[in-house]
């Protein structure tokens, strides 16, 4: 197999750290070949079984956390705070399926002309999971660990920029025992990838990443006729109504607009207020943000790092200049600093109209964008005015921001809190942020054959 090798940089400082390494030929042959061995032994085991292994690989992550978070931190810029938290949520995701999956996967009874008729939920096989660099831990965990629950077997692509986040996951399930070739570690180029997705030894394939990514991807699996689950960008929209407690919703939507140095799917990146509060609320929204602390992601006090790449950093620096070009305030940052390091100020944008870059496009970084709307009504036109689907935050009165969830055109809608994920409850968008659901009851049920039994 040929390759261009990827080069692991340090984001906070610009140093490369390695080349990444990929399989060659023969040992992702190898790796496929164990996958399906492993599965026919796997299928097989109970639920207990299979709780115990997860549940040794969470203790196993809790144990290690303090070494295993500074792996993100290194590699991709992750504050440590958030990196250690990451790890810790990856452990609570294990145990989650390990406690739920047997009950999530009971065999549901359903009238009809048999004398006992039901649905069982087996196992596929060999699933791919496709991930980006963005939250290495987590991410493959809320992928493999109901994958592995429902009794499958796992093969993690993960993405080149983290090799020592991915080798460090599949060293977890080494360490506790777990059999050979249950979750493997299986660097690739993206070149690569269609072979393994149209291979036969592969059931299903999971892909979060960007929806460029995610169309490449499904229409090999839907040429092969294999399921796919397609967690994918988005630009969440954060509509704040007159009636809203605007310091709660101040608070809330700068945590959410910068973790992780903005670089997370379901961000708050279109905050659209209601004019009567507007210049109330982006007051304080640049005073939350002017007092963050950009710097060193491996200090415990630095709330936001470097981004993870300089050609995405390049790419959002493009998004705020065309959108102050077209005309919007900027309040905050915008200007590409000096210095070693992918880093970029925390930036606040104002009085952006639905036809500008940086309401058009996903700005994945430290860029707040907020947007003027006249009443409610404009308020969810602007929200659901966006190619994608993922998730949306609404302050309100409760009861209204229940009508108001209802028509927006979102995978998930939270009312007077943060948007996040949360291994009970299923996440996953609409429209080009994706296809399935990840988490939760629904999560599991992803890749399982739902099998009908008739008896007379
Ligand atoms: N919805 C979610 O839950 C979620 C979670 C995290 C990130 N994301 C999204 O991911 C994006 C950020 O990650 P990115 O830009 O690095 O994603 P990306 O699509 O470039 O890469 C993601 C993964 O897909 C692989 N990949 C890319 N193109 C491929 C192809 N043609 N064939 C096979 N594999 C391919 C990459 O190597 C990587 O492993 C953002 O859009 C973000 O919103 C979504
Ligand atoms: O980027 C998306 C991942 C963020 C999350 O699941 O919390």
């Amino acid at each position: 197999m040929t390759e261009t090798l990827v080069a692991v940089i340090n984001p906070a400082t610009g140093e490369k750290l390695q080349d990444s390494p990929v399989l060659d030929a023969a040992a992702l042959e190898a790796a496929l070949q164990q996958a399906r061995s492993a599965y026919q032994d796997w299928k097989q085991t109970s639920f207990a079984e299979r709780a115990a292994l997860l549940k040794a690989v969470a203790a196993k992550m809790r144990e290690e956390v303090d070494s295993l978070a500074p792996l993100m931190t290194l590699e991709m810029g992750k504050p440590i705070k958030e990196a250690r938290g990451e790890v810790l949520k990856a452990a609570w995701c294990a145990e989650h399926y390990a406690e739920q999956a047997e009950q999530y996967l009971q065999p549901l009874t359903l009238a009809s002309d048999a004398s006992h008729s039901y649905v069982q939920y087996l196992p596929l096989g060999s699933v791919l999971g496709i991930l980006p660099w963005n939250a290495p831990f987590w991410l493959a965990f809320r992928f493999c660990a109901p994958a592995l629950m429902a009794g499958n077997t796992c093969l993690m692509k993960h993405d080149l920029h983290v090799p020592r986040s991915a080798q460090a996951i599949a060293d977890l399930f080494v360490q506790v025992g777990a059999p050979a070739g249950l979750m493997q570690n299986v660097p690739m180029g993206n070149a690569a990838v269609e072979a393994v997705i149209r291979d036969p030894r592969v059931q299903a394939v999971s892909l979060t990443g960007s929806d460029r990514a995610g169309s490449a991807v499904a229409a090999i699996a839907g040429a092969e006729i294999k399921p796919v689950v397609l967690e994918l960008g988005g630009s969440d929209p954060c509509i704040v109504l007159a009636d809203a407690d605007l310091d709660k919703a101040a608070d809330t939507i700068t945590l959410s607009r910068i973790i992780n140095a903005g670089q997370s799917c379901i961000a708050a990146k279109r905050i659209i207020i209601e004019d009567p509060v507007y210049d109330t609320l982006v007051e304080k929204l640049q005073t939350r943000l002017a007092a963050l602390k950009l710097g060193d992601p491996a200090l415990e006090t630095t709330d936001v790092g470097p981004m993870a790449r300089d050609d995405l950093r390049q790419n959002l620096h493009r998004q705020v200049m065309e959108t102050r070009q077209a005309g919007a305030r900027c309040l905050l940052g915008g200007e590409l600093p000096d210095g070693p390091g992918f880093f970029y100020p925390v930036t606040l944008l104002a009085d952006v109209t639905a036809d500008m870059t940086a309401a058009v496009e996903e700005t994945f970084g430290p860029v707040a964008v907020v947007m003027r709307a006249r009443d409610a009504e404009h308020a969810v036109a602007l929200a659901n005015d966006s190619r994608y689907g993922l998730a949306a935050g609404l302050w309100t009165e409760r009861s209204r921001g229940e009508q108001l969830a209802r028509r927006l055109e979102v995978g998930q809608v939270a009312v007077n809190g943060i948007v996040k994920t949360d291994p009970r409850l299923p996440s996953g968008g609409i429209k080009c942020s994706g296809l399935g659901r990840e988490l939760g009851p629904q999560g599991i049920h992803e890749f399982v054959n739902a099998q009908q039994v008739w008896l007379g």
